[in-house]
């Protein structure tokens, strides 16, 4: 079976995450990064896992899990290192209808986290479902090697010039001007990291009002 890939947004997510080994501190981290609100239920905690919690607004409750744990979240990661208690974790969610990963049992995970290149609003997600997690890292490692932060430069810039050529180009010539600002000849040039090539060559695709709005927003990016 084929998995389905989605993007979640943390301002909708009520996160539980169940132990404080070294892989709840790596999803801890990944959630964090997104700032999604965090609750951890561990008895002990790594050292690693104390360091991440240390300054930031996650609730932790230095327990093990009971049942009735679930109550109030959406969004559960079982991590801990007892196949009986992630398995119980897995079935209240089921129940609960309550997105559940399970970090030694796939067939119990409702979603699987993947390995993420983050540029900027551009994000790719890699997923080898369960065959080969080092794999997944080892791709998302060439991705990110061959993606740059120009990348986010770029659409940093191509998000605010979006809605101003939503408004102010007609449907049928602003199709093909978004499309050739998010295609292929801009991102060669943003592989090669040639950031002023490629906002050359967006400035190129707009009308004389917009090229103004563009020089403003680069101005104020400073990059
Ligand atoms: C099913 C899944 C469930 C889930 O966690 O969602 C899962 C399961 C398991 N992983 C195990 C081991 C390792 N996991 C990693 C690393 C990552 N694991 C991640 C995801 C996933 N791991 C999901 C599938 C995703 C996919 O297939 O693409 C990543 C991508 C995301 C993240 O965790 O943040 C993150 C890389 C992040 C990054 O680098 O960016 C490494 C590499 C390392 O540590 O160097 C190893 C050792 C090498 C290896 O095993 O490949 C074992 C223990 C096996 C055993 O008993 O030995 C299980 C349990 C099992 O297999 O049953
Ligand atoms: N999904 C993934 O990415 C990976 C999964 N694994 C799997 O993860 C497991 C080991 O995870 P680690 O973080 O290395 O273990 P760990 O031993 O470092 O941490 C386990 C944590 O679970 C907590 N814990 C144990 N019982 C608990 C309970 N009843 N309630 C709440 N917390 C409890 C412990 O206090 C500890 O903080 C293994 O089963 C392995 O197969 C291993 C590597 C990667």
């Amino acid at each position: 079976m084929k998995d389905y890939p989605v993007f979640l947004r943390p301002e909708y997510m009520d996160c539980l995450v169940v132990g404080g080994g070294s892989v709840a501190a790596r999803k801890i981290a990944g959630l964090l990064e997104v700032g999604a609100k965090i609750t951890v239920i561990s008895p002990e905690l790594t050292a690693e896992t104390e360091e991440l919690l240390a300054g930031e607004k996650i609730t932790h409750h230095k327990r093990s899990f009971q049942t009735g744990d679930l109550a109030g979240f959406n969004f559960v990661i079982a991590a801990t290192s007892s196949s009986d208690t992630n398995r119980k974790i897995a079935r209240l969610a089921h129940d609960r209808d309550v997105l559940v990963n399970v970090i030694d049992n796939k067939e119990l995970s409702s979603f699987i986290v993947p390995a993420v290149c983050r540029r900027g609003p551009l994000q790719v997600a890699i997923c080898s479902g369960g065959a080969s997690p080092a794999l997944a890292a080892e791709v998302k490692r060439k991705i990110s090697g061959d993606f740059g932060e120009v990348f986010a430069h770029y659409l940093e810039i191509l998000a605010e010039m979006r809605p101003l050529i939503k408004s102010s180009v007609d449907p049928e010539r602003r199709r093909k001007l978004l499309q050739k600002a998010g295609g292929e000849t801009p991102v060669e040039y943003l592989r090669r990291g040639e950031i002023k090539a490629a906002l050359d060559f967006l400035r190129g695709l707009l009308p004389s009002s917009l090229k103004v709005e563009l020089d403003k927003i680069i101005d104020e990016k400073n990059f």
